[in-house]
C-alpha cells in the first residue's frame, strides 16, 4: 500500500492549560476525499491548521509527503505549502483585487512564470470553476456567495496542488449553490487527481462527498472508515448525529439522486 500523503501521530495540541487533542491519530491517502467532523470546538480546524504547518504539535508528529511538517526551515515549508491548495471558509479573496488577479497571485509570488503565462493559466482555473473572462475582470464585492467561492477554489487549484484543504465549502450558500458547488468539487477531484481533506458541518455536502469520514470527539479520532463503519460506532456524539433524524433526511436524499441523477 502507498505511504500515506498525511500522517499525524500521537498529536498534542495544547492552547495554556486547554488540551484541545491528545494523542490523536489520522492518516490521509491518496486520492480519497476525507471529512473531519465533530462537535464545535473539538479541534476540527486546529488539525487542519496543524497538517498546514500554522500551529506547532506540543507533543506527537505531522508528516506531509512523508516530511516532518515543522522540521526544516521557512523556505521548506513554503516548497511544501506550494503543493496544497486550501478553500478558506468565507472565500477570503483580497478584496482590493479583481477574481483574475487573485487567482493569479500565488503564480506571480514564485517570480518565476512569464506573465502571458500566468494569465492563460488563471484564465483556464477560472475556466475550470465556471467563472468567464469578464467575469474574471470584476472586484470581489460584485460576486455573489457562489462566485466567491468558485474563484476561491480557483485560487487553491492556481499552483497544480496534489491536496485541496477545504474549510466549510458550502457554508452560507443556498441548497441550489451548494449542490452546484459539491458537483464541481466532485469533477475537479476526479479530473485532477486530487486528495481532498474537508471540514464540513452540512451533511448533504458530507454525504455527497466524502469517501472516509473522520470523527473528533473526546480529543481525539474516535472513529474513521466509510460512513457506514463510522455508524457502527457506539458512542453518543455518533448517535446523535448520524443516527439523528437531520441525518437520516440527508442520507436518503443524496442516496436518491444517486439513483436518479
Ligand atoms: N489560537 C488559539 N488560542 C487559544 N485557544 C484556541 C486557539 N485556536 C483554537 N483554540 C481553541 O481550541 C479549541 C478547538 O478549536 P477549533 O476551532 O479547532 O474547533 P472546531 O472543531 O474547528 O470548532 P468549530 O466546529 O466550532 O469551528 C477551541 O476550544 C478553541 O477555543
Amino acid at each position: 500500500m502507498q505511504a500515506p500523503l498525511i500522517r499525524v501521530r500521537k498529536l498534542w495540541t495544547q492552547f495554556g492549560n486547554h488540551v484541545v487533542h491528545q494523542d490523536l491519530n489520522l492518516e490521509v491517502h491518496t486520492g480519497e476525499i476525507l471529512s473531519l467532523v465533530g462537535g464545535s470546538g473539538t479541534g476540527k480546524t486546529t488539525l487542519v491548521r496543524q497538517m498546514l504547518g500554522l500551529n506547532r504539535p506540543a507533543r506527537g508528529s505531522v508528516e506531509v509527503y512523508g516530511e516532518n511538517i515543522q522540521s526544516g526551515d521557512a523556505a521548506h515549508l513554503q516548497r511544501l505549502r506550494q503543493r496544497w491548495g486550501m478553500l478558506f471558509q468565507q472565500g477570503a479573496l483580497f478584496s482590493a483585487l479583481s477574481a483574475f488577479d487573485n487567482v493569479a497571485l500565488p503564480m506571480r509570488e514564485l517570480r518565476t512564470l512569464p506573465e502571458t503565462l500566468i494569465r492563460d493559466a488563471a484564465l483556464f482555473k477560472l475556466h475550470l470553476v465556471g467563472i468567464t473572462p469578464a467575469e474574471a475582470t470584476k472586484m470581489p464585492a460584485d460576486l455573489s456567495g457562489g462566485m466567491v467561492k468558485r474563484v476561491s477554489l480557483a485560487r487553491a487549484l492556481a499552483l497544480e496542488p496534489e491536496l485541496l484543504f477545504l474549510d466549510e465549502p458550502t457554508a452560507g450558500l443556498d441548497p441550489a449553490m451548494a449542490d452546484s458547488f459539491v458537483e464541481l468539487i466532485r469533477t475537479l477531484h476526479q479530473s485532477m487527481r486530487l486528495t481532498v481533506v474537508m471540514i464540513t458541518h452540512d451533511l448533504d455536502t458530507l454525504y455527497a462527498l466524502s469517501t472516509r469520514i473522520a470523527v473528533l470527539a473526546d480529543k481525539h479520532v474516535i472513529a474513521d472508515g466509510t460512513r457506514e463503519q463510522v455508524m457502527a460506532v457506539k458512542h453518543p456524539f455518533i448517535q446523535e448525529y448520524f443516527w439523528g433524524e437531520r441525518s437520516l433526511r440527508a442520507l436518503e436524499q443524496v442516496q436518491s439522486k444517486a439513483t436518479h441523477p
